[in-house]
C-alpha cells in the first residue's frame, strides 16, 4: 500500500500568521488515517513552521536546495541546513524553476541527488507543456524528464523519489487536468518504472498536481495511480487546503 501524500507549495507566498494559522487549525483537525500532509513555504518561515506544527501532524517540506553542501553560493540553501528545521520533503524540478531558473535535466538530477544524500525526500516535478500536449508529445516530454533522473539512481535511491506530474498549462491557471488525462499519464510512469523493477513501481508514490482545489481533488485522488497531489494556490488557504486533505481518505 502507497502512503498518501498531500503536499502544499506555497511557492513565494505567505507569511508567519499563515503559518501560524495552520498550525492552530492541523492541531485540531481529524486527518483521514494514514495519509501524510506536508506544507512547503518559503525557506524564511521554516523555523517558524518547525514550531507552529510541532503539536500537529503537518511534516515540512522547502521548495528548493543547491546541489552542493556549502560553500561561496551567495543566495543558496543546502540540504543539510532543510534538515537543520526539520525539513522531510523537497521539491526538485518544479516547473518554475525549471523556466524561470533554467534548471534543466542535468540540474535537476544534481539536486535529486543532493537531496537523497542527505536524507531528503526529493519530490521530482515533471510535466508538459500545452504546446507539447497539443503535439501529442505528453509522454515523450514527462518520460524524459522521469527517465533522466531515474535511470541515473541505484534502486534503493529510486525508491525514496516521490514524482509529482503537474501538466505546465494546469498550474494557477485554474484549468485542471480531467482524471481520466491525470491518470493517464500517471499510468505510463508507473509502466515506466515498473520496466526497470516492478515492485519498486508499485510503491512509487505518484502526485497530481496543476488547480487541484476542494471541489476536484476527490475525483483526482480516487484514481488508481494518483497517490496524493501537489497543491500551490488552494493550500494557501487552511480551509480548502483542509477539505482537500480530507478528502484523500
Ligand atoms: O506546486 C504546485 C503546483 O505548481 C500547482 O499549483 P496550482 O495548484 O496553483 O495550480
Amino acid at each position: 500500500m502507497r502512503t498518501p501524500l498531500l503536499a502544499g507549495n506555497w511557492k513565494m507566498n505567505g507569511s508567519v500568521e499563515l503559518v501560524e494559522a495552520f498550525g492552530r487549525a492541523f492541531a485540531e483537525a481529524e486527518l483521514p488515517e494514514g495519509v501524510e500532509v506536508a506544507v512547503f513555504p518559503p525557506f524564511p518561515y521554516l523555523h517558524a513552521a518547525q514550531n507552529a506544527f510541532a503539536d500537529t501532524s503537518l511534516l515540512l517540506g522547502a521548495q528548493s536546495l543547491n546541489p552542493v553542501h556549502s560553500g561561496a553560493h551567495t543566495g543558496e540553501v543546502s540540504g543539510n541546513m532543510l534538515c537543520e528545521f526539520g525539513v522531510r520533503y523537497v521539491l526538485v524540478g518544479h516547473s518554475e524553476r525549471r523556466q524561470l531558473y533554467r534548471e534543466g535535466d542535468e540540474e535537476v538530477f544534481s539536486r535529486v541527488l543532493a537531496a537523497l544524500s542527505v536524507g531528503l525526500t526529493p519530490v521530482l516535478c515533471v510535466g508538459e507543456s500545452l504546446e507539447e500536449r497539443d503535439a501529442g508529445r505528453t509522454m515523450e516530454v514527462v518520460l524524459r524528464q522521469v527517465g533522466f533522473v531515474m535511470s541515473r539512481l541505484e534502486p534503493e535511491q529510486r525508491a525514496c523519489v516521490v514524482i509529482a506530474y503537474e501538466p505546465v498549462w494546469a498550474i494557477g491557471t485554474g484549468r485542471t487536468a480531467t482524471p481520466a488525462q491525470a491518470q493517464e499519464v500517471m499510468a505510463g510512469i508507473r509502466d515506466y518504472q515498473a520496466s526497470y523493477n516492478r515492485e519498486l513501481a508499485e510503491g512509487l508514490r505518484l502526485l497530481y498536481g496543476g488547480s487541484m482545489n476542494a471541489g476536484n481533488a476527490g475525483e483526482l485522488l480516487a484514481q488508481p495511480d494518483i497517490d496524493g497531489g501537489l497543491v500551490g494556490g488552494a493550500s494557501l488557504k487552511v480551509d480548502d487546503f483542509l477539505a482537500i486533505c480530507q478528502s484523500a481518505g
